[in-house]
């Protein structure tokens, strides 16, 4: 898979190139290329926004720098999917990130100041697939945080870059975990500041263990996350419970 990532702060980017992500680059099975937006940019000051038509504060990014390095990066007929970070867009999950890591191509546009002249996602939808993303609803200062985020969340889904592919069968938010969040872990040793493991753990009775770690996550999802729990384990009674 090839990704390309578009920022006027590429440097912000150059985690990709450690631990999981870094080795999947280094063994090819993603092509990692960060450009700097500023390269499109054609006078002295390589100027890449403006005022905003309408008026209010802030900048917008112009859209003639981005339009260039999309010429560039997606040549006509090419296969690819635009990804635009804006805290207006849909929002990120497990099944974008599924999708994503099945894709051959996916360009990462990494916004700044009050946004990306809307023009850019208008016409790039003409020639390629444009989805514009936001990976929670808070403020950031620039889409490359959210870039890192969704980088990870689909380079790992990829096959061959996480060892163990089992580890990814029982993840929260997990397609075959059914969207239940994942129990709590625990490890030796057995006692640690006079907090024991739970007994069952310690059991050896995988029948057990596997309906209490089972337990554990309904009962998690239904406190932290319920409108991920599956109809079957939704309840109505109120239950009051110590906010952990
Ligand atoms: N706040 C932002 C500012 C600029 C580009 C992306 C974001 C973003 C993406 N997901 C949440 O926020």
């Amino acid at each position: 898979m090839r990704v390309d990532v578009v920022s006027i702060f590429p440097d912000y980017l150059a985690p990709l190139r450690l631990s999981l992500v870094g080795k999947a680059i280094e063994t090819g099975l993603i092509d990692l290329a960060v450009h700097d937006l500023r390269d499109w940019t054609h006078d002295r000051h390589r100027t890449v926004d403006d005022t905003p038509y309408g008026g209010g504060a802030g900048m917008v990014m112009r859209p003639e720098p981005w339009g260039e390095a999309l010429d560039d990066l997606v040549p006509a007929g090419t296969d690819a999917r635009l990804l635009i970070m804006t805290p207006s867009g849909r929002p990120f999950d497990q099944r974008l990130a599924a999708e994503l890591a099945a894709e051959p191509r996916v360009i990462i546009a990494c916004g700044r100041y009050e946004g990306i002249d809307a023009r850019v996602a208008e016409h790039a939808a003409t020639r390629m697939r444009v989805d514009e993303v936001s990976i929670g609803d808070y403020v950031l200062n620039g889409g490359e945080a959210a870039a890192l985020v969704i980088i990870e969340a689909f380079a790992r889904l990829i096959p061959g870059v996480i060892g163990n592919p089992e580890s990814l069968a029982e993840e929260s938010h997990s397609a075959d975990h059914d969207q239940l969040l994942e129990y709590p872990v625990y490890t030796k040793p057995a006692a640690w500041r006079g907090l024991e493991v739970p007994e069952v753990l310690l059991s050896g009775h995988h029948g057990r263990i596997t309906a209490w770690r089972h337990e554990r996550a309904v009962e998690l999802t239904r406190r932290r996350r319920p409108e991920l729990l599956p109809d079957a384990e939704r309840t109505d009674e109120l239950e009051v419970r110590p906010a952990v």
